[in-house]
């Protein structure tokens, strides 16, 4: 009260502390509670324990075995065991690197990383980077779970708390990324609440990859399949042609060709074999697909007439095929004896945006329309290489169900080429180096999370001998004698 004033006090400002349940209750209660607590706690720590032996048996198994040894033998014994084991370890690294790393390196590291990056600083960071929530006096702070440490990157599990969304983690990607001393971070959904982030400390595409040896061997080639590089965990780059539409966007020197004659290479059997037949059409006159015309059944070298009545005539085959297997065929196969046509477009854009003349632009426009929506059943693909993804380009994206994204130029034209989303989701494509042509982000339809590979290097003696596998088989007449034989 002031004066006859009535004044509200101010609000209280501190938390209620929070008195655990079982402090209500009476003692002589809480004394014949206390041995079955006592129990419990036990009982807990003895699975937390068996837990952490699970989790880490081969430290677990070394620590003891230490032990055993100084024991038994003093440090004399645990010099030795030591010796033994590095000398082991050194001979294991020698005869087979890649299972040394996986199953001992990379668990060592995984652990060192564990204790000393992530542990001690999560809470701080977690906090700092306003990702933890306090209710009613309560901190609700996101669980650190599993990490993994692949020498380029380390996984890290994370439980996210309750009403967080995945976004507000891919928010503060860097954030996370310079807290824990990584190069880049990235987000990715495992299953409702839970996230793993990839934290990437070096780029293992660092290194071009070079094309394998040609071999006639047509079974080798998979059309759902087709390995053209190196993903970046190690794995084949794998790029589905039968059902699906390819279309591949970088700026000039991004390594459009070197994507464009990996699928020729790795084709290059079944092409020889007459299984799959290649169409081409190179706008800028011949400098790209006039590097190996023996690989093309059709080729036309600008974005003319010529170039448009070759879609036209291959948006017709298309029908014609689709009208054929109605009712008897959903997919393409082998089976039907007829050729599997891949249709390669250099510079798409030159076709359907940069054409100045309207009529052809828009007849263009309307025979890849056909073949990349229709084409999926009776076996044609389309591979559509694009500079620029400008609006006019972009608007035909949704028709190719595997996008792929080499360097651009800047973030929005990520977002533009893969789709909304997914550069959030870590797909970085503007931020390639400009010193590793031919690494991509790709991103296929029905897969959410994209992929960072590196397609093969094919050099320019590779696409000579691309064109040596190729070429037609020539027979010479044998100059022969009067007498019939074959003449020196
Ligand atoms: N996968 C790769 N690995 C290593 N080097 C590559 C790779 N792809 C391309 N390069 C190199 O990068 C350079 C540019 O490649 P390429 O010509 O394929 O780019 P592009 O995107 O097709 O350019 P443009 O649009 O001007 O035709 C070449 O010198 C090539 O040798």
């Amino acid at each position: 009260m002031k004066g006859h004033r009535w004044v509200d006090p101010a609000p209280f400002e501190g938390y209620r502390p929070r008195v655990p349940w079982w402090a209500y209750l009476p003692w002589w209660l809480k004394l014949v509670m206390l041995p079955f607590a006592l129990a419990w706690l036990t009982v807990r720590l003895v699975v937390r324990l068996g837990l952490v032996a699970v989790r880490y048996p081969v430290s677990i198994i070394g620590l003891l075995t230490g032990h055993l040894f100084y024991v038994h033998f003093d440090w004399w014994g645990l010099a030795f065991l030591v010796l033994v084991l590095v000398g082991a370890l050194t001979i294991w690294a020698g005869l087979h690197r890649a299972s040394f790393l996986w199953h001992c390196w990379y668990r060592l590291l995984t652990e060192w990383r564990r204790l000393t990056v992530y542990v001690p600083q999560w809470r701080t960071v977690m906090r700092l980077a306003e990702l933890t929530k306090d209710s009613r006096g309560r901190e609700y702070r996101p669980k650190l779970r599993r990490v993994r440490s692949e020498g380029w990157r380390d996984k890290v599990r994370v439980w996210m708390i309750p009403a967080q969304s995945p976004g507000q983690w891919e928010a503060r990607r860097d954030n996370l990324a310079h807290s824990f001393n990584a190069r880049s971070c990235r987000v990715r959904v495992l299953k409702p609440r839970v996230l793993e982030l990839d934290f990437i400390h070096s780029d293992p595409l660092a290194r071009p990859v070079s094309a394998p040896a040609l071999t006639d061997d047509v079974t080798a080639v998979d059309l759902k399949r087709v390995v053209v590089g190196r993903t970046e965990t190690g794995r084949p780059w794998r790029l589905r042609l039968l059902g699906s539409q390819v279309l591949v966007v970088g700026v000039p020197g991004a390594g459009k060709g070197s994507v464009l004659w990996s699928i020729v290479w790795q084709l290059a059997p079944a092409i020889k074999a007459g299984l799959v037949r290649l169409v081409g059409i190179d706008p800028k006159g011949g400098m790209e697909l006039g590097q190996c015309p023996d690989a093309f059944d059709k080729v036309v070298y600008d974005n003319g007439p010529d170039a448009v009545a070759l879609l036209e005539e291959i948006a017709k085959e298309v029908k014609e095929r689709a009208t054929r297997y109605r009712g008897i065929r959903r997919l393409w196969a082998r089976s039907t004896g007829e050729p599997f046509t891949v249709l390669i477009v250099d510079e798409l854009a030159d076709l359907i945006a940069y054409q100045s003349d309207k009529n052809l632009r828009e007849r263009a426009a309307r025979a890849i329309q056909t073949i990349t929506s229709q084409g999926r059943a009776p076996g044609y693909a389309v591979v559509g290489l694009v500079q620029d993804p400008r609006k006019e380009v972009v608007s035909f994206r949704h028709l190719f169900t595997t996008r792929v994204a080499l360097r651009l130029d800047e973030p929005q034209q990520v977002d533009m080429v893969l789709g909304d989303g997914v550069r959030q989701r870590g797909a970085a494509a503007h931020e390639i180096s400009e010193n590793t042509p031919g690494v991509a982000w790709l991103k296929e339809d029905g897969r959410r999370e994209p992929e960072r590979a590196r397609a093969f290097h094919v050099t320019d003696a590779d696409l000579v001998e691309l064109g040596v596998f190729l070429a037609p088989a020539t027979v010479h007449e044998l100059k022969t004698n009067h007498d019939g034989r074959a003449a020196a």
